[in-house]
C-alpha cells in the first residue's frame, strides 16, 4: 500500500500542490487526470524526490518513503517518463540494468559491470514486455512503442513498489498506446505493483484505469471508478473543454438525472 500523505508544493510563492492525500494498493492502476498545470507532473516529481515538497510525506508499506542517496527507497519508487528518457548509444539490455544501479557500487556502475544474477532479472524484464531478442540493439535502434516498453523493463528492473508514469504514451500513436498501456497494466497487476499514471486521454483512462483522480488547482476534485466518471465531472476537470468528443467512452447518466432533448435539425425542403 502506498499513501501519499497531506502533500503540498509551491513554486515562487504559487501553490500548485495544495494538500494531496492518495492510497494506492498493490497493483491498482491509478490514472490522473487534469488539464495542464494542474499539477500532476509536480505529484509524481514530489513522490520520487525530484522535486523536493514543502509538506507531507509517501508511506510505503507503513515505512516512511527515504529518497536519500544510498537509501534503499530509492528502488522501491520507479518512474516511466513521456519521452522513454532510454540511452540511445547503450544497448537495450544495458539500459533496463539501468534500474539495477541503486544496489551497485559507484565503481562497479562506474565501468558498468553487472553481478549475473542482476544481468538474469534484466532479461526476465525485457521477457515480460517481448523484446528479449533485441536485448543487443541499439536504444535508438528501436521504434517508439519498443522503447516506451524497454522503459516499462527497466522500471520492472528496479523491483519497485510502485511505478510512476508522467503522460507515458503521449508521444505514440493509438494503437500502439494501447499496446504499451496493455503491457503496464498486464505486468503490474501480476506483480503486485501500484501505478500511478499520469494521462490527458480521457479514453485511455477509462478503457485502462481502475480509479481516476481528477486534480484541479492541485487539489483532488474526483476519487473513483471509471464508471463513475460522467462528462459533467470531466468538464470540472478541464473547466472550457469544447469538444469532449469522450461520452462515448462514458457510461450513459443515470435514469434519475434530467436528460436534454435531442436537437433535430429542420428538414430542407
Ligand atoms: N520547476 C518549476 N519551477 C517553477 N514552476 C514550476 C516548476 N515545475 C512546475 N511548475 C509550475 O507548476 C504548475 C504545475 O506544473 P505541472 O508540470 O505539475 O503541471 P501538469 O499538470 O503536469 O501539466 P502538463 O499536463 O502540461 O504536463 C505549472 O504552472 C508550472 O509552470
Amino acid at each position: 500500500m502506498i499513501k501519499i500523505e497531506g502533500l503540498k508544493k509551491s513554486y515562487a510563492g504559487r501553490p500548485v500542490l495544495q494538500g494531496i492525500d492518495l492510497s494506492v494498493k498493490a497493483g491498482e492502476f491509478l490514472v490522473v487526470l487534469g488539464p495542464s498545470g494542474a499539477g500532476k507532473s509536480t505529484l509524481l516529481r514530489c513522490i520520487n524526490g525530484l522535486a523536493q515538497p514543502d509538506a507531507g510525506r509517501t508511506v510505503i508499506d507503513g515505512k516512511v518513503l527515504d529518497l536519500k542517496r544510498g537509501a534503499a527507497g530509492k528502488r522501491r519508487v520507479a518512474m516511466i517518463f513521456q519521452h522513454h528518457n532510454l540511452v540511445k548509444r547503450l544497448s537495450v539490455l544495458k539500459n533496463v540494468l539501468v534500474g539495477r544501479m541503486a544496489g551497485l557500487s559507484s565503481f562497479l556502475s562506474m565501468l558498468q559491470l553487472f553481478p549475473r544474477q542482476d544481468v538474469a532479472i534484466a532479461m526476465d524484464c525485457l521477457a515480460r514486455v517481448e523484446l528479449a531478442h533485441k536485448a543487443n540493439a541499439r536504444g535508438d535502434q528501436l521504434s517508439g512503442g519498443e522503447q516506451q516498453r524497454v522503459g516499462i523493463a527497466r522500471a520492472l528492473a528496479q523491483q519497485p513498489a510502485v511505478i510512476l508514469c508522467d503522460e507515458p504514451v503521449a508521444s505514440l500513436d493509438p494503437k500502439t498506446s494501447r499496446i504499451v498501456l496493455g503491457y503496464l497494466k498486464a505486468i503490474c497487476k501480476a506483480e503486485g505493483i501500484a501505478v500511478i499514471c499520469n494521462l490527458h486521454q480521457v479514453d485511455y483512462a477509462v478503457e485502462f484505469g481502475e480509479r481516476i483522480v481528477g486534480l484541479s488547482g492541485g487539489r483532488v476534485i474526483f476519487d473513483d471508478t471509471p464508471d463513475h466518471l460522467t462528462s459533467e465531472i470531466v468538464h470540472q476537470i478541464y473547466p472550457g473543454l469544447e469538444d469532449p468528443g469522450i461520452s462515448r467512452v462514458l457510461k450513459p447518466r443515470p435514469v434519475s438525472q434530467p436528460v436534454l432533448a435531442p436537437i433535430i435539425a429542420p428538414a430542407i425542403a
